[in-house]
């Protein structure tokens, strides 16, 4: 592929999506070009990366065919006003900012543009990103493709109706968080029976990712995969039954709600 692909704003999610980006050698260093507030992000990226790293959102916004706006929320219009004199015609443009929706694009940009609301994840850097985005109208299928297989070369892209969007973070943005506290946990619980930190470590997050595969594998209801696990009258059964009595399940559907209701106000 040779489109060239910028980024304003370079943190913790640009950086996670352009090393998956890189791993997957899709595209080369010489195709990204990223914009940053600091020169430590700038130094940092270009010596981890080999991109072209700079202070100026202008020249990225106006270098690319494919512009990824990875800002917080609350700066996003602020930088829209900064670049949107520059865009290109056929420049399309991808928000990852949580609760940014369609239309607020539009509306920033002030004119009809190519945009794509997305919800990526940080397991990206590893090329197991969970992703999900819309479009609006302007976008055509050949550009959807692009950007499909941008989201491709670092994990899994869904497409999915706009008005689902702020349901994302809770179920894939936001859950890699929630996962890593169990992970935490889980390794604590094997600590304190003296299982030694970076060995529970291990024992701990393979088994999250082996539970995973087997659900996206096996194609098995999660329910019956538990079942699995949980000997008549053994000891999984008796675990189960403590998660349960302790409101496992609907704390974190509570945790859903709570993201999902933030993420409407961001
Ligand atoms: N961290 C995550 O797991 C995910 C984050 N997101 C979204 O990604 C966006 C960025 O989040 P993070 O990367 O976590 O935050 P971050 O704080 O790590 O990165 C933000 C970046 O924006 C830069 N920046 C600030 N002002 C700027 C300006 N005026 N011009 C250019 N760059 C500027 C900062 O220097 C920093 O590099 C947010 O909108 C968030 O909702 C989406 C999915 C997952
Ligand atoms: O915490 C946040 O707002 C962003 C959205 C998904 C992950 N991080």
């Amino acid at each position: 592929m040779n489109e060239k692909i910028g980024f304003i704003g370079s943190g913790k999610m640009a950086q996670a999506m352009i090393k998956g980006i890189l791993s997957s050698a899709t595209f080369a260093p010489k195709q990204i070009k990223v914009s940053a507030k600091s020169d430590e992000t700038i130094n940092k990226v270009k010596e981890k990366y080999s991109v072209h790293a700079t202070k100026d959102n202008e020249e990225v916004a106006k270098w690319a065919d494919i512009l990824f706006l990875a800002v917080k929320p609350d700066i996003h219009n602020e930088v829209i006003q900064e670049i949107r004199s520059v865009i290109a015609e056929h420049t399309i443009i991808i928000t990852v900012a949580a609760g940014i929706t369609l239309d607020t694009l539009e509306s920033d940009f002030g004119k009809k543009i190519k945009a794509v609301r997305t919800m990526p994840n940080t397991p990206s850097f590893v090329g197991e990103g969970m992703s999900a985005l819309s479009i609006n109208d302007m976008v055509t299928s050949d550009d959807l493709e692009q950007v499909l297989a941008i989201f491709r070369s670092f994990g899994e892209v869904e497409v999915v109706a706009e008005r689902l969007m702020d349901s994302i973070p809770a179920i894939s943005g936001s859950s890699p968080a929630y996962v890593y506290m169990f992970i935490e946990a889980l390794a604590d619980g094997g600590v304190k029976d003296g299982i030694p930190r970076e060995q529970a470590y291990r024992l701990a997050a393979q088994a999250v990712l082996g539970a995973a595969k087997m659900v996206l594998e096996t194609g098995m209801h999660p329910g019956e995969l538990k079942d699995q696990v949980c000997t008549p009258g053994g000891a999984t059964i008796e675990a189960v039954s403590a998660l349960e009595l302790n409101g496992f399940r609907a704390s974190v559907l509570q945790a859903m709600e709570s993201c999902t209701k933030k993420i409407k106000k961001l």
